[in-house]
């Protein structure tokens, strides 16, 4: 059953664009056009975008040997089905102009998401509802780019987007009712369990995430143990599927950057988000983690 999401004039969301079509925007588009949405992804290059459709189609190769085991006719035609409603392009001003949804999932980077926000705004019709996937960014701060903060929230996704189950609605004071309940009927369409927070640093789960990731790579610098050892300690001994190491090579170390960065500019006197060495050098040797082929690990380059 497809639970339809309403927009802001209390329309069904039946058309999104997602802006940004790398770990998140991928995964955000596969599982918006596999609950039954029209969904228009952009990014910058033509490259980018074919790289992240034949991302999905290998995402969705997973999810239909779940769903349909020793049925290849049904993987094939279910995997056709959801890549129907998915088409991509690199005009992110042309694709907002018939969403009913706007998320966007940039890299994490204010004064980049400003620009973007505020040349859809002008783009983009009156109803349409604009949201953030960002980590860290507070979405009033995005939101001071567009003229329709009643119709402007987070949405914050987790990665990997079709294996996660959670999405983290966050409104600010100006996100009239029906928005924020829209955007919660949006998460719940595409398949996920929705909490609602305030637009506070980090949310619930980054607020309890970042410190926990920051002492760890602060354990590792003064020298108390290797990155495997605190890994294999997390998994073992608290359950976690991935240590933090492991983790931060999964989320991208460019992206564990800006976010620590932006949090130190916001909050200079707080220890818990004073900056790590080892994360700086790595991302400037341009070992962003599995993305890249290396970070704190080795991986095979895909
Ligand atoms: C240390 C330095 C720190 C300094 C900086 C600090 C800054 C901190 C910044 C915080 C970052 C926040 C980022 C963001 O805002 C919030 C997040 O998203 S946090 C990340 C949340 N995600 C997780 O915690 C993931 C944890 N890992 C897992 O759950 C699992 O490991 C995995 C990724 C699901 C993989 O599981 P495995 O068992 O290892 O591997 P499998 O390959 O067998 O997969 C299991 C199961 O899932 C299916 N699957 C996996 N990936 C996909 C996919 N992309 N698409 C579809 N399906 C997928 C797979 O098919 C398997 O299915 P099954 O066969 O079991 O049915
Ligand atoms: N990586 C994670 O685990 C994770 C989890 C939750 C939320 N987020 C947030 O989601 C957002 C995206 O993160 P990601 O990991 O997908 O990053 P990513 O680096 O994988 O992808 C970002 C994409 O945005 C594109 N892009 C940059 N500027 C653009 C523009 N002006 N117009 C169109 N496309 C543009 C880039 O080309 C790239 O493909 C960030 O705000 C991040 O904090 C990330």
């Amino acid at each position: 059953m497809i639970v339809r999401a309403m927009s802001s004039s209390t329309q069904p969301i039946k058309t999104v664009a997602i802006i940004g079509s790398g770990l998140m925007g991928s995964g955000i588009a596969q599982v918006a056009a596999a609950s039954g949405h029209k969904v228009t992804v952009v990014d910058q290059s033509q490259e980018i975008v074919d790289k992240a459709s034949a991302s999905i189609q290998k995402s969705l190769g997973r999810v239909v040997k779940k769903k349909f085991p020793d049925d290849s006719k049904a993987q094939q035609t279910y995997i056709a089905d959801v890549m129907s409603h998915l088409s991509l392009q690199t005009d992110a001003v042309d694709a907002v102009k018939s969403a009913d949804l706007v998320i966007e999932a940039i890299v994490e980077n204010l004064d980049v998401k400003k620009s973007l926000f505020s040349s859809l705004d002008k783009a983009a019709p009156p109803h349409t509802i604009f949201a953030s996937n960002t980590s860290s960014i507070p979405i009033k701060d995005i939101a001071s780019s567009t003229t329709r903060l009643d119709r402007f929230g987070g949405l914050h996704f987790f990665n990997p987007v079709p294996v996660m189950k959670l999405v983290e609605v966050i409104r600010i004071p100006e996100t009239s009712d029906e928005t924020y309940s829209a955007l919660e009927a949006f998460g719940k369409a595409v398949g996920k369990t929705t909490v609602q927070c305030k637009d506070t640093p980090g949310f619930i789960v980054n607020r309890l995430l970042v410190p926990y990731m920051m002492e760890a790579v602060r354990l590792v610098e003064r020298g108390e143990a290797t990155p495997r050892d605190v890994d294999i300690a997390m998994k073992l001994g608290a359950g976690y599927p991935m240590g933090p190491f492991e983790l931060s090579d999964y989320v991208g170390l460019d992206t564990m950057k800006f976010i620590i960065d932006g949090w130190m500019e916001r909050e200079p006197n707080n220890p818990l988000f004073s900056k790590s060495e080892l994360l700086n050098k790595l991302v400037a040797e341009g070992k962003l983690g599995v993305k890249s082929g290396e970070g704190f690990y080795p991986y095979n380059k895909k």
